[in-house]
């Protein structure tokens, strides 16, 4: 098994190859690249932790070896946000940057499960997807936005305001990740009761939560920890998905196109990266108007990323 992680040298990419360094199966490979003159320092770092996981560092010039093979591979690599920005105003940086390593995939890679953590995710997974169909090699079983930070972000939430632990609760997150496309069914958690005051503060919390970290780090980025072990935790299912066990996750994938071309919701990893999707379930009447009222900003972010590729 090989994992490779793109943009290791960055704030998610450190925290989270060192997750993968601890969590990943005995005998993987991981492949740490990028375009930072850290990256090989990374590696050798990492490889001195005594897991029987192998760490190698590739330099800028190596993305070809770093990718070469790879049964999964990660993408953190690109700019965060500063405060006063929204994540679609990454687009400009970030566009080219996931275009650049799904081209190298392509060539590299093509069966590999891919997970898209870089921002905007709405729109740089529609991005990956149209290199990967241009190319031929696309299969939407096999590409997946990385939306775990906001489960396990809801999670967190909903435990603090009820005094729980937040290992025993549930929350399904569908649609986007950003604003307002990203909608926690609260309705559907069990074993707690919301007021409708608590809904709507609730869930205006954990679609705010990725700039409360902005605003907090002052200038400083964005999440990275939290993304760390969000990313650890879709990867590390990934891989057991892989091995042949079936792991029910939360991602931004291509299904069937009920509400949007992409979009974030339930469903079982196995060995040929996603087994199947799903039912969202019954949205309460708020998350019914909620979702209508998202779709069209989720729709034109995903245009966006088609036509980014399309008039390339
Ligand atoms: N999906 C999510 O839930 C989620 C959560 C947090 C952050 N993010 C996003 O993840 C991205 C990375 O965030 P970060 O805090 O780690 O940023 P960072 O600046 O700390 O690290 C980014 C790294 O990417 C590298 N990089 C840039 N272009 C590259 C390329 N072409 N190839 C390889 N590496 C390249 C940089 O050298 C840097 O080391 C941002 O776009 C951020 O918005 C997503
Ligand atoms: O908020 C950001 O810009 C980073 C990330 O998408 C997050 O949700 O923390």
């Amino acid at each position: 098994m090989k994992v490779a992680v793109l943009g290791a040298a960055g704030g998610i990419g450190q925290a989270l190859s060192l997750l993968l360094k601890l969590d990943l199966p005995a005998g993987t490979e991981l492949a740490l690249y990028d375009l930072a003159p850290v990256t090989p320092g990374v590696a050798v770092d990492l490889s001195h932790i005594p897991t029987a996981v192998e760490v190698k560092g590739y330099g800028k010039d190596d993305l070809a070896p770093a990718l070469k093979d790879a049964d999964v591979v990660m993408i953190p690599a690109g700019m965060p946000r500063k405060p006063g920005m929204d994540r679609s105003d990454l687009f400009n940086v970030n566009a080219n940057v996931v275009k650049t390593l799904a081209e190298a995939i392509v060539e590299q890679c093509p069966k590999a499960l891919v997970g898209v953590i870089t921002n905007p995710v709405n729109t740089t997974v529609a991005i990956a997807a149209e290199v990967f169909k241009k190319a031929g090699t696309y299969d939407p079983r096999r590409l997946f936005g990385v939306t775990t930070l906001d489960v396990i972000r809801a999670e967190t939430f909903v435990a603090e305001l009820k005094g729980k632990n937040p290992a025993d609760i549930t929350v399904p997150v569908i649609g986007g990740h950003s604003g307002t496309t990203i909608l926690p069914l609260l309705s559907q958690v069990a074993g707690v009761s919301f007021s409708d005051d608590e809904v709507a503060s609730l869930t205006h919390r954990i679609q705010n939560a990725g700039t409360e970290v902005v605003e907090a780090k002052a200038g400083g980025g964005s999440a990275t920890l939290s993304m760390g072990q969000a990313a650890a935790r879709f990867c590390v299912s990934l891989v057991k998905g892989l091995q042949g066990e079936e792991v029910t996750e939360y991602a931004y994938v291509e299904g069937e196109g009920e509400h949007a071309r992409f979009f974030a919701q339930p469903l079982v990893l196995g060995k040929n990266g996603l087994e199947r999707l799903l039912p969202i379930g019954n949205l309460s009447a708020f998350e019914q108007k909620a979702m209508a009222d998202m779709l069209p900003t989720l729709q034109g972010d995903i245009t966006l990323g088609e036509e980014f590729v399309q008039k390339a």
